[in-house]
C-alpha cells in the first residue's frame, strides 16, 4: 500500500490572466480549483493508476472540507486529522499569452502539539511492514523542522520504505534518517549542496554523494529535461516526450506517485520510464490534475532512458 502524508495541504486556485502586468490592475479570465498539496497529489496519481492509497495529514475549515469532499469522491482513503484552523489556498497564475506560471503559496494553518502527536500515532497505526510512505511538501507553522527525520526513523523501523520529497531544512534534517528515496528538483538540490550545478555531470556527482551517504535511490527532477536516477547499481537519465504544457503544477508529485506504484513490482529502469510518461501526461492537464492510465500508455514508448553509468568515474 502507498501511504501519503501531507502536513500542509491546499486548495490550489488556478487563475488565468491575459498578458499579466505587475503593478497594474489585471482581470481574471477563468478560475479553477483543485485539491492540492504534494502528498494529496501523490495519492491522486496512485488512485488513477489503480493502486491502494491512504492519505494522512491535517485539514481544517471550509477549504479543508472542499479537499475532503474531493477525496470522498475518489478511491483515496481519507485519514486526515481535522484542525481548528483553515486549510490554505495556494494561488497558481497562468499568463495566457506567454504561458508563464507563477505560484504564490500561503504558509498554512498552525498545527498544535497535540494534533501532531495524533498524526504520528495515526501514521504508526496505519503503516505495515511492506508499505511505501511518501512524506512530502512544506511544513505548516507549529511543526518542527525535524519532523520528517523523526517519521522516517519510525516508519523505516517497521520495515516499510520512505520516499521524501521536500526542501530546505526539513530535507537537510530528513536526510540524516536515510530515507529510501528522495526527489529534489534541480533548484532544491542546489540549495542543499550550497552551489550552482552547471552541468549534468555536476548534478550526477552531487546525487552520487547523497546516495553514498545512505539514500538508496536519488531521483533529481529536471523539468522538461526529465530526471536523473542514481542508485548503487546505475545512473539513468530519463528523457520525457515533448508535450503541450497546460500546467506543470504537480509534475513532480506525479513522478513520485508513479514511481511508488511501479517500484513495488518492477525494476528501477521500468519504474522511471513509466513515471516519466506519467509526469509528461500530467503537464498536459490543466490546474493540479494528474495523469490518466490511457494517456500514460500512449506516451510510454516515447520515453528515452540513457544509461549514464558507463561514462561516470566516481
Ligand atoms: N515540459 C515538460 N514536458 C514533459 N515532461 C515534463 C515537463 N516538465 C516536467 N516534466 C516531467 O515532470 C517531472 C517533474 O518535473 P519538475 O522537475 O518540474 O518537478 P517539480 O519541480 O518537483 O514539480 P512540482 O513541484 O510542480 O510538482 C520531470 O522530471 C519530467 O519527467
Ligand atoms: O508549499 P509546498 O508544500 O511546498 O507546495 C504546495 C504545492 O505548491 O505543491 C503542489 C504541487 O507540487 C501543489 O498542489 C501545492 O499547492
Amino acid at each position: 500500500m502507498i501511504i501519503t502524508v501531507t502536513l500542509n495541504p491546499a486548495v490550489d486556485k488556478t487563475i488565468y490572466v491575459e498578458d499579466f502586468k505587475l503593478g497594474n490592475l489585471n482581470r481574471i479570465k477563468e478560475v479553477r480549483k483543485d485539491p492540492g498539496g504534494k502528498g494529496i497529489n501523490v495519492s491522486k496519481v496512485v488512485a488513477k493508476l489503480g493502486s491502494k492509497t491512504v492519505a494522512l495529514g491535517f485539514l481544517g475549515g471550509s477549504s479543508g472540507e472542499f479537499v475532503a469532499n474531493s477525496l470522498n469522491d475518489s478511491p483515496i482513503r481519507d485519514q486526515f486529522i481535522r484542525l481548528e484552523g483553515e486549510t490554505r489556498t495556494n494561488l497558481k497564475m497562468i499568463d495566457t499569452i506567454t504561458g508563464q506560471e507563477t505560484e504564490i503559496n500561503e504558509p498554512g494553518a498552525k498545527v498544535k502539539q497535540k494534533d501532531l502527536r495524533r498524526l504520528e500515532n495515526r501514521l504508526l497505526d496505519t503503516v505495515g511492514t511492506d508499505d511505501f510512505v511518501v512524506l512530502t511538501g512544506s511544513l505548516p507553522p507549529g511543526v518542527p523542522q525535524d519532523i520528517y527525520a523523526k517519521l522516517i526513523n519510525q516508519v523505516q523501523a517497521s520495515g516499510s520504505k520512505v520516499i521524501l520529497d521536500t526542501s530546505g531544512q526539513p530535507l537537510v534534517e530528513g536526510l540524516k534518517s536515510k530515507p529510501y528515496l528522495i526527489k529534489p528538483n534541480l533548484e532544491e538540490l542546489e540549495v542543499l549542496v550550497g552551489k550552482k550545478l552547471n552541468s549534468l555531470e555536476e548534478v550526477i556527482k552531487a546525487g552520487q554523494k547523497l546516495q553514498q551517504e545512505g539514500v538508496t535511490v536519488v531521483v533529481i527532477s529536471l523539468g522538461a529535461s526529465g530526471s536523473l536516477v542514481i542508485s548503487k547499481q546505475s545512473i539513468l537519465h530519463a528523457q520525457p516526450p515533448k508535450v503541450e504544457v497546460a500546467s506543470t503544477v504537480g509534475a513532480g508529485d506525479t513522478l513520485v506517485g508513479a514511481l511508488a506504484v511501479k517500484l513495488t513490482a518492477g525494476s528501477l529502469k521500468e519504474a522511471i520510464r513509466y513515471a516519466t510518461a506519467a509526469s509528461a501526461n500530467s503537464v498536459a492537464q490543466s490546474g493540479t490534475q494528474v495523469c490518466n492510465k490511457e494517456g500514460v500508455k500512449e506516451l510510454l514508448k516515447q520515453v528515452n532512458i540513457i544509461d549514464k553509468s558507463i561514462k561516470i568515474v566516481s
